[in-house]
């Protein structure tokens, strides 16, 4: 499902003394089934600018069409927009409230007027999409989970809606590098073999960059950057201006492998690049 978004702009608290431009004139083209990371620091507007994709925030001004659907037009019902747009907020599973985990992720079906049959099947389909067991796991309580858990849970429970874009904000914020992996991997794999647009709202260009086709670069309200990971890290001047500094030891390291094609592919961090330095100094000196 394609999303074709113009000029679009947001203005919180207009004509307020706290009025705060958080979009400007945003333009911006995504293909169907295409992996986007999205990018900025805090305060750059990534979420003001997912959260208008599924209809929670209106446009001050500007259109976003998606597949043909202009979901800013006042005629067109939410409930509509959100079968096609899953939003999966920061720390979602402090929204689980059900007693199990079935009933957690039936809960959208339902409210959809789906028979209970279709339902079934749809938490049965979406928990294997994340990586959870149904017979296991489907009477347990949510709380009995670990947090990489509960979080494919909530997960899980977008996906049973059958979004054709999924959006994922920050969906390794506050896990463990082993809850992180687990969460990256089932992302991945679930763009595989579901072929949905995923955007994937984050801090880390390392977790971006691992996964995503394109890359959106926000910076105080507008997007900087669009392009494929290699032209984004190329901007190195632009990057840096703006405190995104990460990409720069990628495209250093992927310049520095031209010379010893054994440095390893995808170093993102210092600590990453440090021993990757160290081997090829011990390489070095041996030969
Ligand atoms: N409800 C609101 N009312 C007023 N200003 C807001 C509101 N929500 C966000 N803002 C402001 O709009 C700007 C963009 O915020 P937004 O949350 O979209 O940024 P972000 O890139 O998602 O940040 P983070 O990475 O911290 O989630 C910020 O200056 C923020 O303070």
């Amino acid at each position: 499902m394609s999303i074709k978004i113009e000029n679009l702009s947001h203005i919180y608290m207009k004509g307020t003394p706290f009025e705060k431009h958080a979009l400007k004139r945003i333009n911006l083209e995504i293909q169907d089934g295409e992996f986007i990371g999205l990018i900025g620091h805090t305060g750059s507007g990534k979420s003001t600018l997912i959260q208008h994709l599924n209809g929670l925030l209106k446009p001050t001004s500007g259109t976003i069409i998606i597949d043909d659907l202009d979901i800013a037009d006042k005629n067109v019902k939410l409930k509509e927009v959100r079968k096609k747009v899953g939003l999966v907020f920061q720390y979602p599973e402090h929204q689980l409230f059900e007693e199990t985990i079935y009933k957690d992720i039936a809960f959208g079906p339902q409210n959809l007027g789906l028979e209970e049959k279709e339902i079934e099947k749809r938490v049965k389909q979406s928990m294997e999409q994340v990586g959870l067991d149904f017979k296991e796991l489907k009477e347990k309580s949510p709380f009995e989970l670990s947090g990489g858990q509960k979080r494919r849970v909530a997960i899980a429970g977008v996906l049973a809606m059958k979004p054709d874009v999924l959006i994922l904000d920050e969906p390794t914020a506050g896990l463990d590098p082993r809850g992180r992996d687990e969460i990256l991997g089932q992302i991945k794999k679930l763009h595989k073999s579901q072929k949905i647009t995923i955007i994937l709202v984050s801090h880390s260009m390392e977790d971006i960059s691992k996964l995503a086709d394109k890359i959106i670069v926000m910076h105080d309200g507008e997007i900087v950057l669009f392009g494929s990971p290699e032209e984004v890290f190329q901007q190195v001047d632009l990057l840096e201006k703006i405190g995104l500094a990460a990409p720069q030891i990628s495209y250093l390291m992927k310049k520095l492998k031209k010379k010893d094609p054994e440095i390893r592919d995808n170093i993102y961090t210092v600590e990453e690049a440090t021993q990757e330095i160290l081997k090829m100094l011990r390489r070095r000196k041996n030969a």
